[in-house]
């Protein structure tokens, strides 16, 4: 057993030094850190979806943004649209899984806003239907995946593509970074000042 933990464990650091050694990644980071920022400041939202564990993300990551990471500081506009189970029940119902997202762009969507699809297949219907409708919408879109970045990767105007094919270290990574974003897009938004006394998150 104690084999299989310490299996894992390596598994996820080597994903995630692979994700260290991809400047593009990092690069794609900041690009989406510094435009959520600019979107947030002039009205826009953020809007997130995900399937099982990356609907917990998508739910995570929004905590984040609208609760406070690293600094106190006023809630910022983020939507999960994985939560309302009575949209989920109905247009799961009456129209089919497919379109449980791509029906929430159409309802919150706006131009300018953004949709972060995060899929590590990239391949979830739900998803390439929010994405489509969202690039026809005027959003800017952005994919959080792993493989080969799926469907997802040539739809999406932006992409953060994990370089592994596991599923649970493809999350893991996600998480690591969703974590890293919403700190940069504090960063950008309130400037490094702002964040001088991080003990004020312990009051
Ligand atoms: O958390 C896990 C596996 O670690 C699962 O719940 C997983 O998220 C689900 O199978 C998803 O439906 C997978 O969808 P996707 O990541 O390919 O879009
Ligand atoms: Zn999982």
């Amino acid at each position: 057993m104690k084999s299989v933990i310490r299996r894992q464990i390596a598994q996820s650091i080597a994903t995630l030094e692979a994700v260290l050694a991809d400047e593009r990644i990092a690069e794609t980071l900041v690009r989406l850190s510094e435009m959520t920022a600019a979107t947030m400041k002039s009205g826009g939202k953020l809007l997130v979806a995900g399937n099982g564990g990356s609907a917990a993300d998508a739910q995570h990551l929004v905590a984040e943004f609208v609760g406070r990471l690293t600094i106190s500081r006023p809630a910022l506009r983020a939507v999960a649209l994985t939560v309302d189970t009575s949209i989920l029940t109905a247009v799961g119902n009456d129209f089919s899984f497919d379109h449980v997202f791509e029906r929430q762009v159409e309802a919150l969507g706006a131009p300018g806003d953004i949709f972060l699809g995060i899929s590590t297949s990239g391949n979830s219907k739900n998803i390439v239907k929010a994405v489509k409708l969202a690039n026809q919408m005027g959003l800017t879109t952005v994919g959080f995946s792993g493989n080969d970045g799926g469907a997802m990767a040539e739809l999406c105007q932006l992409n953060i593509v994990i370089p592994s094919s596991t599923t649970m270290n493809i999350q893991e990574s996600h998480l690591v970074l969703e974590h890293i974003y919403c700190m940069l897009v504090e960063l950008c938004y309130f400037g490094p000042e702002f964040g001088s006394k991080p003990q004020a998150l312990a009051e």
